[in-house]
């Protein structure tokens, strides 16, 4: 069993959360299971799901697989958009909790505003209940624009601790981050690689031939590097041990601006604006 390796992060409700972690998106149960427990036993301490992945079942037996005690990992689920309002919300995490086989959650987030449904704000305040019952430690949404957490900070009472929101060097969302971070919320990024597609950019390949690490390395360190907090899937045991390994090495300011001429403004997944 190896120490935690990625650093933590003190989020606004001063709660601590790995900075870097396992996304399990598209993996089945049986995947889960053993991606988790592999990641777990390799470093991580931060897996993040969705009641969405169908996998919540085989993320609970991964922790348990791993050896490690349940208030060693940190554990981040979400609520679906269909779901979205205050009673159908309760009732989905208290069915994420069974899946899970666990009697809180970590991180309980937003999906995805689903703005034309307009049942966000309502979500929240179960959100928040959730947490003043302490079985959501956290709270936070994904997929927010900067115009739906005003939305929410005008209207609601606890700030969200994280925004999960797709990132990477095709779409930086720097000015999104900046508007997180003057509120004190934490920017997580989502599919950090783009899916893996942004790894055969051939600046890339120069920059991790420079740094003796993979392209997948140089992206993930770039986004440690930003402050961020970042959960890269994979379901290969030599690429879950490589996307922890990059505490050790430094881009510098050369590198940053290679990594800057890749954006292109191109998304792997839908703007939340039209996610209804
Ligand atoms: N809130 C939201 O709406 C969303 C949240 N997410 C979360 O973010 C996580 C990460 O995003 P995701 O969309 O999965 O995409 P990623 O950007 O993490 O890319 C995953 C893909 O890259 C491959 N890969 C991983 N590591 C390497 C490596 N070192 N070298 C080469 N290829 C690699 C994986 O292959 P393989 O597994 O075969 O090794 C997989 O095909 C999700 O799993 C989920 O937890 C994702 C989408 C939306
Ligand atoms: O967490 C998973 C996601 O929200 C998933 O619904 C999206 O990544 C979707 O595939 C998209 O294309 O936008």
């Amino acid at each position: 069993m190896l120490d935690a390796l990625s650093p933590t992060i003190t989020l606004n409700d001063g709660h601590t959360m790995p900075q870097l972690g396992l996304g399990v998106y598209k993996t089945t149960d049986a995947e889960a299971t053993h991606a988790v427990s592999f990641a777990l036993q390799h470093g991580y301490r931060l897996v993040d799901t969705a009641a969405m992945y169908l996998n919540e079942r085989g993320v609970g037996d991964g922790v348990r697989a791993s050896g490690l005690a349940r208030d060693e990992v940190f554990v981040t689920t979400k609520v679906w958009f269909t779901d979205n309002g205050y009673e159908s919300t309760l009732r989905s995490f208290d069915e994420s909790l069974d899946r899970l086989g666990f009697d809180y959650v970590d991180l309980y987030m937003i999906h995805w505003p689903a703005p034309r449904n307009d049942k966000y704000v309502d979500t929240w305040r179960a959100l928040e209940r959730l947490r003043d019952e302490g079985r959501a430690r956290s709270i936070g949404v994904a997929n927010f624009h900067a115009k739906h957490l005003e939305r929410l900070l005008g209207e609601t009472d606890v700030l969200p601790a994280v925004n999960q929101v797709e990132l990477h060097p095709w779409l930086p969302q720097t000015e999104l981050t900046v508007f997180d971070r003057s509120h004190g919320i934490l920017t997580q990024d989502w599919s950090p690689l783009a899916r893996g597609h942004v790894l055969d950019s051939g600046p890339l390949a120069a920059l991790a031939a420079k740094h003796g690490t993979s392209p997948a390395q140089v992206v993930l360190r770039w986004h440690v590097q930003r402050g961020n907090a970042v959960i890269p899937k994979s379901v290969t045991p030599e690429r879950i041990e490589q996307n922890i390994d990059v505490f050790d090495f430094e881009l510098d300011a050369d590198d940053l601006a290679v990594i800057a001429s890749l954006e292109s403004g191109e998304r792997t997944g839908v703007d939340p604006d039209d996610r209804n």
